[in-house]
């Protein structure tokens, strides 16, 4: 029997506070979802000579080199479906992708767990909009057909450089879905639903944590299935006694954990959608992007490692900050329910959020880590000088990822940025001589909604 053709998106995010906060469940982090998506698209596979049966084939055809295929078997013991990659075949993509096939093989676990579905090839495609890479792509000539809806980035996936707005959260959140959905009888799955939500955000986040390697708040998997929220943290625990796939009652498991039945293990993350509009209308969430990148999980190691050494003054940095964090959040919600008349009406936000990043700044000189380089603090300020642009802040863990300004949603000021940015050159003026060189406006702007279903028919053109 043919399973129905499906096709699901989520999108990124930007944590314009409480980054290191959000780790500890005493604290929580603002998050903005935003509309940069990635799109999951999941049909059967027509099976030809020479094909395996039991085969899936996932798809990226935005990068070269980037068709991974697997093998799937139901392991003994209620341990799971496993997949293996498969490498027989010199076209086929040898490098691993951690994310696609432990989202594969959760999503696959958890549907035979509860419809008890007979697994059926599959061809998937995943399709990401620009903005989540700062590469510039090229609309190379194998890609003829590709139009900029989803640029054609002409390189492989490792070399295309990331802008930090969570691509691997918003993958592994529109790819378990689509495969749920995929492989659920009659595809019911019905995304406007609390108790499927949060199912999928259950399946979404153990899949993620997985991959991850068990660090991460999972804030990033929150806005992926809800949008934009205030975000506390799940227990640790929770994942924790999962254990490993492929071991003896784990599929199982997984069941209690994604359908929250286990009470030794309630889910308990807060997603908060009281300030549904993070970011008010009347004010646009702008993204800058540096093209450089960091490495969030060392930089949390490194912040995590000072705050057990120092934890007084950590404890007292940590408060004041979660205190500044409330406090931009709830200036933000007064600016949407009341909306600004002029610029003055902006003073609040752009005190509170001077205030953050100068405890940014105390976090980066008593931890070590660059959470806000003086390349990053010059490049904020410089904007913060122009008209309507109301604050900036370095997003997330910090570091070298684009950035986040908060400006008037005017034409004339959004074009004022703009040009100001297309002559702004910074040089290694930091200590670890980085040089930012040209930044890079991205396109994103805010957008509540999480994930979202998609009509399976958009995307003929981009399936080969
Ligand atoms: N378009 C894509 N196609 C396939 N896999 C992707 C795509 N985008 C991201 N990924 C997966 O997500 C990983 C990047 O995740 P991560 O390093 O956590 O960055 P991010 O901060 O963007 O989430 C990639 O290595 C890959 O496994
Ligand atoms: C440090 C953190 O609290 C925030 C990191 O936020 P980023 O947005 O920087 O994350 P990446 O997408 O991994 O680059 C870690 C966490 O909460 O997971």
């Amino acid at each position: 029997m043919n399973q129905p053709t499906v096709a699901f998106s989520a999108p990124g995010k930007v944590l314009l506070a409480g980054g290191y906060l959000v780790l500890d469940r005493k604290y929580t982090g603002l998050v903005c979802g935003l509309d940069a998506r990635i799109h999951v698209h999941v049909q059967t596979l027509q099976t030809s000579p020479g094909l395996m049966f039991s085969e899936i084939i996932v798809k990226s055809p935005q990068f070269r080199d980037s068709e991974w295929r697997y093998g799937y078997r139901e392991t003994e013991d209620d341990g799971g479906i496993e997949v293996t990659q498969l490498k027989g075949h010199s076209t086929f993509t040898q490098s691993r992708n951690k994310f696609v096939e432990t989202a594969l093989a959760y999503a696959l676990t958890y549907t035979s767990a509860v419809h008890h579905t007979k697994i059926g090839p599959a061809s998937i495609t995943i399709l990401a909009d620009t903005d989540y890479y700062s590469h510039p792509g090229s609309s190379g000539s194998e890609m003829a057909m590709m139009t900029d809806r989803f640029l054609d980035f002409n390189v492989p996936l490792h070399e295309a450089h990331k802008t930090g707005l969570g691509s691997s959260a918003a993958l592994v959140t529109a790819f378990t879905t689509a495969v749920v959905a995929h492989y659920t009888p009659h595809a019911v799955v019905d995304v406007s639903s609390d108790q499927e939500k949060s199912r999928l955000h259950n399946l979404a986040q153990a899949a993620h944590c997985a991959a991850q390697g068990k660090i991460g708040s999972g804030f990033d998997v929150a806005a992926a299935v809800y949008g934009s929220c205030v975000y506390r943290r799940f227990s640790p625990s929770i994942l924790e006694g999962l254990g490993d796939l492929g071991v003896e009652g784990f599929s199982t498991r997984l069941r209690h954990t994604v359908e929250d039945t286990d009470p030794m293990r309630t889910w308990d993350a807060n997603i908060d959608k009281r300030f549904a509009a993070i970011v008010p209308r009347n004010v646009r969430l702008m993204m800058c992007d540096v093209d450089c990148g960091s490495e969030t999980v060392g930089m949390v190691m490194n912040v995590l490692s000072w705050r057990k050494a120092k934890p007084e003054e950590a404890l007292l940095l940590w408060e004041t900050l979660q205190k500044g964090n409330e406090d931009l959040a709830t200036e933000l919600e007064k600016l949407a329910l009341k909306p600004a008349k002029s610029s003055g009406d902006y003073d609040n936000v752009r005190e509170v959020m001077l205030t953050i990043r100068s405890l940014i700044r105390e976090m980066s000189l008593k931890s070590g880590v660059p959470i806000e380089p003086v390349v990053q603090t010059e490049l904020i300020n410089s904007c913060c000088q122009l008209p309507g642009v109301v604050g900036g802040i370095v997003p997330g863990a910090g570091g070298f990822d684009a950035v986040a300004l908060l400006v008037e949603n005017k034409e004339h000021v959004i074009d004022g940025l703009r040009q100001f940015l297309e002559n702004y050159r910074v040089e290694g003026s930091d200590g670890a001589s980085v040089s930012i060189g040209k930044v890079r406006l991205l396109r994103v702007k805010q957008d509540d909604q999480g994930v979202r279903k998609e009509n399976a028919m958009d995307y003929q053109e981009w399936l080969h």
